[in-house]
C-alpha cells in the first residue's frame, strides 16, 4: 500500500459560528479513488476546497507527503492539484481544446498529447474548436473534466463531476478519473452518484451539518 499523498486531520469550519463541516479525517493515496458522499449541505465542496488549499479550515490540518508546490496564493498550484468545480468554470472565450490545451501548458511536454487523449476518452473529440457556449452542460462538464486532467496532475479533486452525465459519459467519465489514479494520482470525488460510489477504492461519509428535522 503506498504512503498516502495527503492526510486530512480533523478539519472543520462554520461560517457565522454554524458549522458547515463536522471534524472529518481521511487519507488520500496516489492509485486510489475516494468518493466523498454525505447529504447536501455536509460540507462536501468546502472540504474540496480546503483540502486544495483555496479555503481555510478553522481546525485540524491537511498536510501533503511530499509537500506539494503552493501557487502564489498559498493553495497548492494547478500544474499539482487538478480542481473540476461544480460550476465547471471554463474559459468563455476558449475553445473546448484550448480550455485543455490552456491547463496542459503547466504540465510540461507531453500536454498536446494528453489533450487529445483526454478529449477522445471524454467524446469530446468532435466539439474540439466549439466555445464553452456552443456545446450542452454535460459536455462543458466533461471539458472541466479534461481540463483538471490535463496537466497531469498528482492530486484531483471533482466536484459532482457526473451530475450532468448520462450512464455511458458517467462512465467516461469515471473511467478518465480512474486512468488518472492508475498513473499515480490520488482522486477525490464529491458525488451522491451511487455509480460514482460503486467506482471508489474507499468512499468517506460527511455528517450533516445540519441534520433535516421531520416536520411531523
Ligand atoms: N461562503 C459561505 N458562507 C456561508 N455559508 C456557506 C458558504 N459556503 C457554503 N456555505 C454553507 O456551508 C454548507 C456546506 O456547503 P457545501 O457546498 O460545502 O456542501 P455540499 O455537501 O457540497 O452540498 P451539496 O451536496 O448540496 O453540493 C451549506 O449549508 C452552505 O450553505
Amino acid at each position: 500500500m503506498p504512503e498516502p499523498l495527503l492526510t486530512v486531520s480533523g478539519v472543520h469550519k462554520s461560517y457565522a459560528g454554524s458549522p458547515v463541516l463536522r471534524p472529518v479525517s481521511f487519507v488520500l493515496t496516489p492509485g486510489a479513488v475516494t468518493v466523498l458522499t454525505g447529504p447536501s449541505g455536509s460540507g462536501k465542496s468546502t472540504l474540496l476546497m480546503i483540502a486544495g488549499g483555496w479555503e481555510a479550515p478553522d481546525g485540524g490540518e491537511v498536510t501533503a507527503h511530499p509537500p506539494l508546490p503552493g501557487g502564489p496564493l498559498g493553495a497548492i498550484s494547478w500544474r499539482h492539484a487538478g480542481f473540476v468545480p461544480q460550476s465547471v468554470g471554463l474559459l468563455d472565450e476558449l475553445t473546448i481544446a484550448e480550455n485543455l490545451a490552456f491547463a496542459a501548458r503547466l504540465g510540461g511536454p507531453d500536454g498536446r498529447r494528453r489533450v487529445t487523449g483526454l478529449l477522445g476518452a471524454l467524446d469530446l473529440g468532435d466539439l474540439a474548436d466549439r466555445l464553452p457556449a456552443e456545446v450542452s452542460g454535460g459536455e462543458r462538464q466533461r471539458a472541466a473534466v479534461g481540463r483538471a486532467l490535463a496537466a497531469g496532475p498528482s492530486l484531483v479533486l471533482a466536484d459532482e463531476p457526473t451530475s450532468h452525465q448520462d450512464s455511458a459519459r458517467t462512465g467516461l467519465v469515471l473511467d478518465a478519473l480512474r486512468a488518472a489514479a492508475d498513473r499515480g494520482a490520488a482522486v477525490l470525488v464529491a458525488s451522491h452518484d451511487p455509480a460514482v460510489a460503486r467506482h471508489a477504492d474507499r468512499t468517506v461519509t460527511l455528517d450533516s451539518a445540519h441534520p433535516v428535522h421531520d416536520a411531523g
